[in-house]
């Protein structure tokens, strides 16, 4: 038989026509010390640790995970020079979009006065104020930060601007950073509407949703004392749903409430802040896909007990770590910050709240492909400036972030290809 004949060659490109793009370099990290993997198929219980590791990058993915002695070739090999790993953070409460601080008030509250819900009307009236180009630029710097301390998922809510307008330019700022978007326009009542809550209530539910669910993927309720009740929350949740946008619900966070059964009641993704809980409450979770996601920044700067999240655990709840990031609770977007305190306060050893702080943050945004860093997983890789992530704990307040990889790309740390840079 005559053997098949070759190829034709490759058709010359015609003029002006668009190179084709390159294909990415796959790279190669080796020399780590650990490797935390969240994959139990790799590594010895539910952090997946693989010592003395080596991982590879494709395509943005993680093409290949072990030991270092069996790794495969890349285009570019990068010696992590025996530091860290762990995957990228995913920060699944965070409130970004907002002008002014109010540090004011911190410092009124560390002096004895208690924190109220009604602060977050002094950001609404500077978010308001602020310009479009303010508002962006504020996002932007705010999710860079967050991102040069390793976190490659973040989620955005709006709820400071409380009208139509102010609603959706707030979305459509997040929108810019982050496919993980929140309408948070039932935040609080604005006080145009004090005597009107219902038709708040109403406005959001109508042309405010309209306007922002173009924006949003989620949508949360702030339900407490002086912010929305059931009845209200469970109007504004369910006509969210009813146009996609899958709830979340802020619960429990200055007293024991309806919020978190409401949460379990519609299936929402999880129920934030937990820092006042029922046995009742702790019951339905337990029995949900509703994932508790505990905010330790908000519970420290508003000097609130810390919720028990070894009781959660301990009932077989799934608990998230965020940094809830805003103005008024909880001014850090230090998710290791938050891995020290829930392991000092909250009874989390350092390996339950690294994985609360990733995996968990992960399961709250309803993610398979980040938080973990087994083969097929988004490649979202901090290497830290320590030889083991106990270290996030062990070393509270210390930038540990040596490098920030996130869809295989190297995007921030000091460090570079070995040199410190
Ligand atoms: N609790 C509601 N929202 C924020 C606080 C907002 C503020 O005080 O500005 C929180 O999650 O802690
Ligand atoms: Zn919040």
């Amino acid at each position: 038989m005559p053997p098949p004949p070759p190829p034709p060659p490759p058709a010359p490109p015609s003029p002006g026509a668009p190179a084709l793009p390159s294909p990415a370099p796959s790279t190669l990290i080796t020399g780590l010390g650990s490797l935390v993997t969240n994959d139990p198929g790799l590594g010895e219980g539910p952090l997946g640790p693989i010592r003395g590791a080596a991982v590879v990058f494709e395509a943005g993915r993680v093409a290949w995970a072990g030991p270092a002695r069996r790794a495969p070739a890349a285009d570019v090999a990068v010696n992590a020079g025996g530091r860290a790993a762990v995957p990228g953070f995913v920060d699944s409460h965070a409130h970004l979009v907002f002008a002014g601080d109010r540090a004011g008030e911190f410092a009124a509250r560390m002096a004895g006065r208690p924190y109220e819900a009604g602060g977050i009307r002094t950001t609404v009236a500077a978010t308001r104020a602020a310009t479009d180009e303010e508002l962006r630029e504020a996002v932007r710097r705010r999710a860079a930060e967050a991102l040069a301390q390793g976190t490659t998922t973040l989620e955005i809510k709006s709820g400071y601007g409380l009208t139509v307008h102010d609603e959706a330019r707030s979305l459509a700022a997040a929108a810019a950073h982050s496919e993980e978007t929140t309408f948070l326009g039932a935040h609080v009542v604005p006080p145009e509407y004090a005597d009107d809550p219902a038709g708040y209530v109403g406005l959001v539910t109508g042309p405010m949703l309209e306007a922002c669910a173009p924006y949003a993927r989620w949508i949360d309720v702030f339900v407490e004392r002086g912010a929305f009740g059931e009845e209200e929350a469970r109007a504004v949740l369910r006509a969210g749903a009813e146009r996609g946008l899958v709830p979340r619900v802020h619960a429990g966070q200055l007293g024991p409430g309806p919020g978190v059964r409401l949460a379990v009641e519609l299936g929402a993704a999880s129920a934030d802040h937990c820092t006042h809980l029922t046995d009742e409450d702790v019951e339905a979770l337990a029995g949900s896909e509703t994932v508790a996601t505990l905010l330790p920044g908000a519970d420290f700067s508003t000097r609130s007990p810390y919720p028990d999240a070894r009781r959660l655990l301990g009932a077989g709840v799934r608990v998230a770590l965020a940094t809830d990031c805003n103005p008024g609770t909880s001014y850090t977007s230090s998710m290791a910050f938050c891995v020290a305190l829930a392991v000092r306060e909250m009874g989390l050893t350092p390996d339950e709240a690294l994985f609360a702080a990733t995996a968990g943050g992960a399961r709250a945004l309803r993610r398979a492909d980040v938080g973990h860093l087994a083969p097929g997983a988004r490649a979202d890789l901090l290497l830290l400036e320590a030889p083991g992530h106990v270290h996030l704990a062990y070393r509270p307040g210390v930038p540990l972030t040596a490098a920030v990889w996130r869809a295989g790309e190297r995007v921030a740390g000091p460090w570079h290809h070995g040199q410190p840079s």
